[in-house]
C-alpha cells in the first residue's frame, strides 16, 4: 500500500479525488486541508509517504507554499491548479513538481493517478539519455529525474553502444540526431537491425527542422521522435505514453502465450516453441521424447468439491510439473491435459515421470480432497511432425488409461 499526502480545501475536488482514491487498491489518501495541518502531518510522518498531490492555492498558502514544503521533504509532488498560468508552469516544473495537472475534467484526475501508478514501477525503468550537448543532457535528466527513472548518459553515438552492451536491460533512449561519429539516426537503423527489435524504446531527439526527419527516424524503428526546443511536459508525456504502450504490448504478448490458470505454455505457445525445438533437434540429427499427461478421474474432483478445487488441483499439478520438468517445454494443451517435449530420452522422462507420481500423491489442493493421480503416454522418435508425435504419445496415453490410470505407457 502506497500512502499519497493530499494537500487540498476544495470540497468539490476532495470528493472527487476520494471517488478516484475508493477504485485504487494499492493507494491510500491521506487528506490535509491546510498548508499548516500538511506541516505537522510532514513533520512527524513524512517518511510514511510515497508522494503527494498539492493544491496550489490554500487559504493559508496562496501562492504555491504547499509545492515548497512537499518539495522540502523530497516527496514527488504532482500539483493540482484551478487554473492556466504558462510561466508558473514552467516555474514549477523547472523546480521539480512531477506535473502540472489542471482540475479542468475527469480526465485530468485520472491523469494525475495514471502519474501515480508510473511513479511506482519508474524506479525500475532505465533511460538511457545519448546527446552530445552537456547542457541539453542536464535540460533531459532534470526533466526526467522527478518522475523517478534511473537515468545513465552517452555523449556519442559510440559511448551510447557501450552503455547499451554494459545495460542491456535498458528500457528507453532518447537519441538525439547531430551526434558525432555514428549519429542518432544511423544508430536507430543499427539498434532495430543487429541489437533487439522490439525492447528497447527509442525516443529521437533533433532540432533539425527538416520535416521529413521524424518520419525518417520513425519509420527506421524509432517510437516516438520530438523537434527541440521542447517542453518538459512534452517529453514527459512521450516517454510516459511510450512506457505504457510498451507495458500493453507485454501483458497482450504474455496473456497470449501462457495459459491464465496455471501460468504454462498455452498450446499455441507450445506448438510455436515445439516446431523450433524440433527444427533443432533435426540439425542435430537427434531423437526427441514427448509425453502426454492427463489428470485421473478429474470430473469427480469438479463434481465432489467444486470447480474452485479442480482449478486449484489444475494449479498445484502445473507447478509441481514445473519443477519436475525444469529444462524441458511444458503446455497446457486443455483443460487437464498437459504436454512435455524435450530432447532427454524417453526412459529418463520415464523416471521423472514416476517421480512427478509420487509427489503428486502428497499434494493439497482441498480439504478432504483425494491424492491426485495422473497417466502418461510416452513416446520416443524422430523429430519430423509434432502433431504425429503428440498422436503417438496420444495413443500410449489412451492406453494408460484403459490400463487403469496412475501409470506411464511407454509401448
Ligand atoms: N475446474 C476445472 N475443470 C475443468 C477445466 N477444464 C476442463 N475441466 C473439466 O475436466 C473434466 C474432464 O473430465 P473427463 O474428460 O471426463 O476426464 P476425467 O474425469 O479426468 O476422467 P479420465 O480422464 O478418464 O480419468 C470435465 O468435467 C471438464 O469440465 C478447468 O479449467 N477447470
Amino acid at each position: 500500500m502506497r500512502n499519497i499526502l493530499v494537500i487540498e480545501d476544495s470540497p468539490l475536488v476532495l470528493k472527487i479525488l476520494e471517488h478516484l482514491f475508493r477504485q485504487e487498491t494499492d493507494l491510500e489518501p491521506i487528506f490535509c486541508a491546510s498548508l499548516a495541518e500538511a506541516e505537522v502531518m510532514l513533520e512527524t510522518s513524512a517518511s510514511l509517504f510515497f508522494a503527494a498531490i498539492v493544491d496550489l492555492h490554500l487559504p493559508d498558502a496562496p501562492d504555491g507554499e504547499s509545492v515548497d514544503l512537499v518539495m522540502r521533504y523530497h516527496l514527488p509532488c504532482i500539483v493540482l491548479s484551478g487554473s492556466y498560468n504558462e510561466q508558473r508552469r514552467d516555474e514549477l516544473l523547472m523546480k521539480g513538481v512531477v506535473d502540472y495537472v489542471l482540475k479542468e475534467s475527469q480526465h485530468s484526475y485520472e491523469y494525475a493517478f495514471r502519474l501515480l501508478h508510473r511513479l511506482d514501477h519508474n524506479s525500475q525503468i532505465k533511460i538511457l539519455i545519448a546527446d552530445d550537448s552537456a547542457a541539453q543532457r542536464h535540460y533531459i535528466r532534470h526533466i526526467l529525474e522527478p518522475h523517478h527513472y534511473q537515468i545513465i548518459e552517452a555523449s556519442d553515438g559510440k559511448e551510447t553502444l557501450r552503455q547499451l552492451n554494459e545495460h542491456p536491460d535498458l528500457d528507453l533512449l532518447v537519441l538525439d540526431h547531430a551526434m558525432p561519429g555514428v549519429s542518432g539516426f544511423e544508430l536507430v537503423k543499427l539498434l532495430r537491425q543487429k541489437l533487439r527489435l522490439n525492447d528497447l524504446i527509442i525516443v529521437g531527439v533533433s532540432a533539425d527542422p527538416k520535416g521529413s526527419l521524424s518520419a525518417q527516424f520513425i519509420k527506421h524503428g524509432a517510437d516516438d521522435f520530438l523537434r527541440k526546443p521542447f517542453c518538459p511536459e512534452e517529453l514527459n508525456c512521450r516517454v510516459m505514453s511510450t512506457l505504457e504502450r510498451r507495458d500493453l504490448l507485454r501483458a497482450l504478448k504474455k496473456a497470449a502465450q501462457f495459459d491464465a490458470l496455471t501460468g504454462l505454455n498455452n498450446r499455441r505457445a507450445f506448438y510455436e516453441q515445439g516446431l523450433q525445438m524440433l527444427q533443432q533437434a533435426q540439425r542435430d540429427k537427434r531423437q526427441v521424447s514427448v509425453a502426454m499427461l492427463d489428470l485421473d478421474h478429474f470430473k469427480q474432483i469438479n463434481d465432489g468439491f467444486g470447480h474452485a478445487s479442480g482449478d486449484s488441483a489444475l494449479v498445484v499439478f502445473a507447478r509441481a510439473m514445473g519443477n519436475a520438468f525444469p529444462d524441458m517445454l511444458l503446455g497446457r494443451l486443455g483443460g487437464e491435459e498437459f504436454a512435455l517435449l524435450t530432447l532427454h530420452g524417453a526412459d529418463h522422462v520415464a523416471q521423472a515421470l514416476d517421480k512427478l507420481r509420487q509427489q503428486c500423491a502428497g499434494l493439497h489442493y482441498a480439504v478432504g480432497a483425494p491424492p491426485l493421480s495422473f497417466s502418461a503416454g510416452l513416446y520416443q522418435g524422430e523429430p519430423e511432425d509434432l502433431e504425429s508425435l503428440l498422436h503417438e504419445a496420444d495413443i500410449r496415453l489412451y492406453r494408460a488409461k484403459q490400463q487403469g490410470r496412475a501409470r506411464t505407457v511407454l509401448i
